[in-house]
């Protein structure tokens, strides 16, 4: 369980978390959303104790990370932003290096090292100097790091910036495998990794949590949600479709030539929807219903108006 209450850091120009109070079960994927700035790494940094804030308490799994630091940082694994630090070391060095700080020795030192090199497909670099790898290859390298001593919780800064398509949907099966019995939190500016990952979303913004809710949830306070998209081969009486129960605007797609229909809030309209084109007989190619769209959500809320 993680624990927070009443965190806040001042700088001296801004506060940069402002009384910030949540807790976090075993198994729950956290997504930390907000703008630049919104201070989600200062949470980060404060929860991992890289940062000691200027009120307020963490406790991970009952120990206080002010007053028994190395007794909760032996349960976390923590990915910063941006790259790991000792960059003229190679990728193995630098992993053995961190495994020793772990306090592991011999064989299960190389084993740790081998399971973590193997969990984020570091092998054809191993030997490189963290300096000369890809951004996106230096993430994983962070990445392994965090995982190497199979911590309870880990807090993970943007784990997936800089990766290439592919590699952000290997980091992402990978947090899921992880996510069992353990409290994983991310940070991140890509929504679709929220709904893809993550059981709970917070959203924060100025240092304070403006939203703590499923991103199921989010997605239903869009205009979106529930919208019906519809592609047809030929013109569509727009009327028709304006007076379906419960719809309460037209929307045109100018790109691929798409109608959605809004639908008013707390109404389902995709049944009427098709009920209509069946009566109609009009020959739809593509008929999609939406959950609702998240940077709608996140923009509306971040920008002051209530979603
Ligand atoms: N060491 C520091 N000294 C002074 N101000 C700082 C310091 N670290 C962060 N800040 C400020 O605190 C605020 C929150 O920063 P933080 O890095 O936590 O935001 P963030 O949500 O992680 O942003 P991003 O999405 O851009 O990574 C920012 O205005 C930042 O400039």
């Amino acid at each position: 369980m993680i624990e927070v209450t009443h965190l806040t850091k001042r700088f001296v120009q801004q506060v940069a978390v402002d009384d910030l109070s949540f807790s976090i079960a075993p198994g729950e994927v956290v997504g930390f959303l907000g703008p630049n700035g919104a201070g989600k790494s200062t949470t980060m940094k404060m929860l991992t104790g890289f940062l000691p804030p200027c009120e307020g308490k963490v406790s991970i799994c009952g120990f206080d990370i002010a007053k028994q630091t190395l007794r909760a940082q032996r349960l976390i694994g923590y990915l910063p932003e941006g790259a790991p630090c000792y960059g003229d070391m190679t990728v193995v060095d630098f992993l053995t290096f961190i495994a020793q700080i772990r306090g592991y020795r011999g064989k299960e030192l190389r084993q740790r090292v081998a399971r973590a090199v193997a969990l984020v497909e570091l092998e054809r670099v191993v030997e490189q100097n963290i300096d000369t790898l890809s951004k996106g290859f230096k993430r994983r390298v962070g990445l392994a790091q965090a995982v190497l001593h199979d911590p309870k919780v880990l807090i993970l800064d943007e784990p997936t910036d800089g990766l290439d398509p592919n590699q952000k949907h290997q980091v992402r099966k990978l947090i899921k495998s992880l996510a069992k019995d353990r409290i994983i939190i991310i940070s991140t500016h890509i929504l679709e990794e929220v709904s893809a990952l993550c059981t709970r979303a917070m959203v924060i913004s100025h240092g304070r949590l403006l939203v703590d809710d499923t991103p199921y949830a989010l997605q239903s306070r869009s205009r979106y949600h529930q919208a019906v998209t519809l592609l047809a081969e030929q013109p569509l009486d727009r009327q028709l479709l304006q007076e379906v129960p419960g719809v309460l605007a037209l929307e045109d797609n100018p790109l691929d030539g798409s109608i959605t229909l809004l639908a008013e809030p707390g109404m389902v309209i995709f049944p009427a929807v098709n009920q209509l084109i069946h009566a109609q007989g009009w020959q739809v190619r593509e008929l999609e219903v939406e959950r609702g769209r998240l940077d709608e959500v996140f923009r509306s809320l971040t920008r002051g108006d209530v979603a």
